[in-house]
């Protein structure tokens, strides 16, 4: 009798687990969006990961309108990705680009009204742009503070805020942000940048929740150090232009496979992805399960950072 039950569930129960799988392939298949001529924004795609995304995203047929603060650099990627052979499989259209600076909500707004005039809507907003910040809390400028948040918090909260009625109206969009790792935790000398994303992680956590109804998306990406000059960019605490490439920075990930990711996390609508290996991956969740023991770990990494500061 075993044998007779064991003969027919094994197949039974190998049909049914097959079954699933397919089921499951899909339902991803039918989720998978198409970016072929999708209207796609990127903010800061002049350089670094911004840069990447308007490759990755140009290969795949989106209508791209890049921004930065500079016209020059934003039309060389234009230039680029004009000049760029494609397989002739997929086509592909030169992009518009339009400059303004983010930390200041009066040009976000009259920029977003430029976007939206482009091709009369937008299909994915890439709310990449961002500054990274270098000191000491007790040494560092209250605006500085200010200034990180500006354009890395109110800007993108200015851009999605002035782009959502449309997609709203639409019933469709999806709204990307490029947080980071310290946008789930926060290590030290790092506080303007860290507060920001943390800003930013819970900003669009209430935005996915309240947009849902309307059928819109929206993905937090957090990645672990990637290779562009986010340090050599980065500020310090009396405004100051750090300029230094940091070793983790240059260690970092090569920004086309996070390009690629990005890419991915629209295509199969992602809403919280993580980019980090495995130390800073288990530090998210130390963070979240044993709190005291990330603090002493993190108070202890402060006082060695500084002595080497001071060496
Ligand atoms: N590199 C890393 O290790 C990591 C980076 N990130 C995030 O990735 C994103 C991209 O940074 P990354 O490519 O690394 O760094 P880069 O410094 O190479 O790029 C930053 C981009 O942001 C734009 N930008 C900066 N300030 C403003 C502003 N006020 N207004 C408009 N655009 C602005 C710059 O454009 P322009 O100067 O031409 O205006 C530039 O294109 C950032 O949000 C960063 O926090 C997240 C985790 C790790
Ligand atoms: C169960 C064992 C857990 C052990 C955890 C030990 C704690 C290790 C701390 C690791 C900290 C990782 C920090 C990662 C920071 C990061 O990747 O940031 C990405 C950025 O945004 C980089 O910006 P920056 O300007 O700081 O270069």
């Amino acid at each position: 009798m075993e044998r007779v039950l064991g003969l027919g569930v094994g197949p039974l129960a190998a049909g049914t687990v097959g079954l699933l799988i397919l089921l499951k392939v899909i339902q991803r298949l039918r989720r998978k969006q198409n970016l072929q001529d999708k209207v796609v924004v990127i903010t800061g795609a002049s350089s670094g990961l911004g840069k990447e995304c308007a490759r990755v995203f140009h290969a795949a047929g989106a209508r791209l309108i890049l921004c930065g603060r500079d016209q020059k650099r934003l039309q060389d990627v234009v230039e680029e990705l004009r000049n760029k052979n494609n397989n002739g499989k997929i086509q592909t259209h030169t992009p518009c680009t339009v400059t303004f600076d983010l930390s200041s909500t009066s040009l976000v707004s009259s920029a977003a009204k430029e976007i939206l005039k482009c091709h009369g809507h937008v299909d994915v907003l890439i709310n990449n742009a961002g500054i990274s910040y270098r000191g000491n809390i007790l040494d560092t400028h209250v605006s500085v503070q200010r200034d990180v948040m500006e354009t890395n918090y109110f800007g993108p909260v200015a851009l999605t805020q002035a782009i959502l009625p449309s997609m709203v109206d639409r019933r469709s969009g999806h709204i990307v942000v490029i947080s980071s790792v310290q946008g789930k935790i926060s290590i030290p000398y790092r506080s303007a940048y860290a507060a920001s994303k943390h800003a930013t992680q819970a900003y669009f956590d209430c935005l996915r929740a309240e947009v849902d109804r309307f059928g819109l998306q929206v993905s937090v990406i957090s990645p672990g150090y990637i290779r562009t000059n986010l340090s050599i960019n980065a500020v310090t605490g009396d405004g100051s232009q750090y300029g230094v490439m940091d070793k983790t920075t240059a260690k970092g990930w090569d920004p086309v496979d996070v390009a690629r990711a990005v890419l991915k996390a629209v295509c199969h609508k992602q809403k919280d992805v993580v980019l980090a290996g495995p130390l800073p991956t288990a530090a998210v969740y130390l963070r979240a399960l044993w709190p005291a023991l990330y603090f002493r770990l993190m108070a202890s990494r402060a006082v060695k950072e500084q002595r080497v500061k001071e060496e």
